[in-house]
């Protein structure tokens, strides 16, 4: 049975206003964010695709463009998933850092090591740390082992993976269509599985906010055709963007 996806990549957050290195850190989406996720609930609105199912991570940026996509798309009531691994990279020490602080910390070296790698993870982030996720109530149910301290890409990846396998596809292979809503590392990682994008390749997709990116799917997950962005125009636009903010 064929079935539809859409990705969406959360808005704008208060962090990314102040160029923060976010990962896991709980922010809120900004008001231009808020802008960007009601524009996506008009995309899809006036695309007809009609969400059965969302699944989001548990960081309220991602849930807060869910929720305000669907509202303006008038399907608030379908259900909804929420999974720890759909969360954005964990970027580990770095996280609460601005490009200026993490050169000044590590070296421009190390800084191009890191941002060019798929599996060379920062420096874990301290359990007492002031960013830390240690004891926050919504990984609970993780063993301790479980909560990242950091991640490489590839760890993303291979923490995605297994719920897409085990979560995603069953909704998917019930021919429902399904919208998930996420953030650039964790989308990334369904991207580069869907499209097979090398390791090489990977880390040089962005994929641009609030624009819904939607697949139709063979009966074996497989996309039967390339992705399309609701808004080729803005999605090009904003993916140059995003490329361009490591050029300053
Ligand atoms: C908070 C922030 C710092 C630096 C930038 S950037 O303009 O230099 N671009 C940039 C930088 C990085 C990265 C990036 O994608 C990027 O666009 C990374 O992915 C990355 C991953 C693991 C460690 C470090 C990095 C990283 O420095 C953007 C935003």
């Amino acid at each position: 049975m064929t079935s539809t996806l859409i990705l969406l990549r959360h808005g704008n957050s208060d962090w990314n206003q102040k160029n923060l290195f976010t990962g896991w850190v709980d922010v809120r989406l900004s008001e231009q964010g808020i802008a960007e996720a009601k524009r996506a609930g008009e995309l899809l609105a006036e695309s007809g695709l009609k969400p059965q199912v969302l699944y989001t991570s548990l960081l309220t940026r991602a849930i807060q463009t869910a929720n305000l996509a669907l509202e303006v798309a008038d399907r608030l009531w379908i259900p909804v998933k929420r999974d720890w691994r759909l969360n954005e990279r964990h970027y580990g020490a770095l996280q609460g850092l601005d490009k200026a602080e993490t050169l000044e910390k590590y070296g421009p070296e190390q800084f191009q090591i890191w941002r060019r790698s798929f599996d060379t993870p920062p420096p874990a982030l301290a359990d007492d740390a002031e960013w830390s996720q240690v004891g926050d109530e919504r990984y609970a149910d993780l063993a301790d082992s479980e909560l990242p301290r950091t991640e490489s890409l590839k760890l993303v990846i291979d923490r995605l993976l297994p719920y897409w396998e085990s979560d995603i596809t069953k909704d998917l292979g019930e021919g429902k269509t399904v919208l998930v809503t996420a953030h650039g590392n964790s989308l990334r990682a369904l991207v580069k599985h869907l499209d097979g994008v090398s390791d090489a390749e990977i880390a040089e997709l962005n994929i641009p906010t609030g624009i819904p990116l939607v697949y139709e799917l063979d009966d074996d997950f497989r996309p039967t055709g390339p992705g399309r962005y609701l808004d080729p125009e803005a999605a090009a636009a904003g993916a140059a963007a995003v490329a361009n903010q490591g050029k300053k």
